[in-house]
């Protein structure tokens, strides 16, 4: 699904209005009667709520006056507060019309324009049980008045259910940033789209559940615009591949290399290469330290596994003419012979290379001046510890996770794996996603090497590296939300996330 910014969303209203013909008034009407249909299934007591509408001077707030006499017309009990304190009073030409339906309406209707006139409106608020926000939607464009950032904050201390019509008022929808107050809502009813701001910054506080309603935009306006930004959710999970035909075999469902684990930490080779096999990897092969070469192999039999002596070039080169991807780093070790194996195999191959853990330390250390000038495709997934460490100087923490991981990914020429909640996953091209799909289960060890695994099978199987990434990401979620459910988030293990992976993919057929 598409991650919009507010000039993206503007534009897509805009071409629906100009290029498909549908009149403003009619989003609006069909906003309102999504909004209302999914108040009511959210809030099966919305008949016994006393509720209060916030609208603002412009379309959000047209959108609120018309939910309010939906709401109205259907029983409920509904006072709206519009606040205007611009100059002339002026209103968005559909925010007009509407106010003159419900001025013809028995609905409480009480405009604010100073602080002055707040009494009112703090008394009632102590008697309400919904608060529905349409003060300020994209075309939030400034920060907020002494005014506004009072009536916020006397909402905020009320601690009631808050719904956010598109965007919570105060709520920066490109960025998630907040410049003074922002309205903490239980739920936000998106239209059209998801906004990137709900994945960034305040964002995830503020909030609170989102639902994406459809107001009869066809997805083919957002197509026409150069949309770079998506939000993966579960139907981002399913492995966009073929059938296995009847007549198939192992070598047509990719080699995997794995280079990874050390004396400690063999758990991270395993790991790895199970979440590779059950991704649906053909074969894989691990170059294992020798003397962790036997806690590997037996306990791992379908996997081929070398006993390896770092540095070996020789086992390096045995693993490049057979594997057709490569992962190098889960728990491999930072030592001189490490640093050696990585040059060697940024230096030879042509596989896309996934590094994780230590395999970005190293990569850090060696410095990314070559990445740009690599001959094979290279694919990241730090947490943000790694990403920091590779930026080194670079690294600017007042830019967003989504907007630093693309542009770290467009200057390296790589795929970027930003861990974390909300995993952002980039392209060399611009392109980028953010995942919905959480579970604190996940904050558990070995979770990431799994996810290397899985990463690295699915191009072994000819996903290209944004492709395997983002469905990698999802999957895994998805994984952690069922181990959630199985084991509970306290006593999840990366293994039982393995499991997962087999039911997933046998669901997503
Ligand atoms: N267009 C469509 O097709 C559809 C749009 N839809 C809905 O419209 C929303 C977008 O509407 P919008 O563009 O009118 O912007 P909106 O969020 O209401 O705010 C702009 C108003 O607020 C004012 N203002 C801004 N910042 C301010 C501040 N800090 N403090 C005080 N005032 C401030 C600004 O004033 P001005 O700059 O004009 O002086 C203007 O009056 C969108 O989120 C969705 O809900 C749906 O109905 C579906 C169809
Ligand atoms: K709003």
């Amino acid at each position: 699904m598409y991650l919009v910014n507010r000039q993206e969303m503007k534009e897509i209203d805009a071409r629906a209005i100009d290029q498909w013909r549908f009149p403003s008034l009619i989003l609006m009407e069909n906003a309102a009667r999504s909004i209302t249909e999914a108040l009511f299934e959210t809030y099966e007591d919305l008949m016994d709520r006393r509720i209060i509408v916030l609208c603002g001077p412009g379309n959000n707030g047209g959108d609120g006056l018309a939910v309010a006499r939906m709401l109205h017309l259907k029983g409920a009990k509904v006072a709206v507060y519009i606040v205007n304190e611009s100059s002339d009073q002026k209103t968005s030409i559909d925010h007009g019309v509407n106010r003159e339906i419900i001025d013809h309406l028995s609905i409480r209707v009480f405009d604010i324009h100073r602080e002055g006139q707040l009494r009112l409106l703090k008394a009632n608020l102590n008697h309400c049980d919904l608060l529905i926000d349409a003060l300020f939607g994209v075309g939030l464009d400034r920060p907020l008045s002494a005014l506004v950032t009072e009536i916020i904050d006397i909402a905020n201390e009320r601690d009631l259910p808050v719904v956010a019509i598109d965007c919570p008022s105060g709520l920066n929808a490109d960025n998630g940033q907040v410049e003074g107050a922002v309205l903490e809502c239980t739920d936000t009813l998106a239209l059209t789209l998801p906004k990137v701001g709900f994945y960034a910054g305040r964002g995830p506080d503020v909030c609170g559940r989102v639902q994406v309603l459809d107001i009869g935009i066809p997805s083919e306006v957002a197509d026409s615009l150069a949309v770079k930004t998506s939000l993966l959710t579960a139907a981002d999970a399913k492995v966009k591949k073929d059938k296995r035909p009847a007549d198939c075999y192992k070598h047509q469902f990719g080699h995997v290399g794995i280079i990874a684990g050390s004396v400690g930490m063999s758990g991270a080779a395993v790991l790895t290469a199970q979440a590779a096999l059950r991704t649906g990897a053909g074969l894989v092969s691990v170059l294992a330290d020798k003397r962790i070469f036997h806690a590997v192999s037996t306990v791992m039999p379908e996997a081929m596994v070398r006993p390896v002596q770092w540095p070996s070039p020789s086992a390096l080169d045995w693993l490049l003419a057979r594997a057709n991807v490569l992962c190098l780093g889960p728990g491999l070790g930072l030592d001189e012979a490490k640093e050696e194996t990585l040059r060697y195999l940024l230096d030879h191959g042509d596989q896309p290379l996934v590094l994780d853990a230590d395999g970005l330390t190293l990569l850090a250390r060696l410095g990314l001046d070559g990445l740009k000038e690599a001959s094979r495709e290279l694919i990241l997934t730090p947490h943000p510890g790694e990403f920091k460490r590779l930026c080194g100087e670079s690294h600017d923490p007042k830019v967003s996770r989504l907007e630093a991981a693309r542009a770290f990914a467009e200057k390296y020429r790589v795929t970027l794996v930003l861990k974390g909640f909300q995993t952002v996953v980039a392209a060399a091209d611009g392109r980028a996603a953010v995942n919905s799909i959480n579970s604190p289960a996940l904050a558990t060890a070995g979770a990431g090497d799994v996810l290397a695994g899985m990463i690295t099978a699915l191009i072994g199987q000819g996903l290209s590296p944004f492709e395997a990434a983002t469905t990698a990401v999802a999957l895994h979620g998805q994984c952690g939300r069922n181990c959630a459910d199985i084991y509970g988030e306290d006593s999840t293990l990366a293994g039982d996330l393995i499991q997962e992976i087999a039911k997933e993919l046998r669901r997503g057929k």
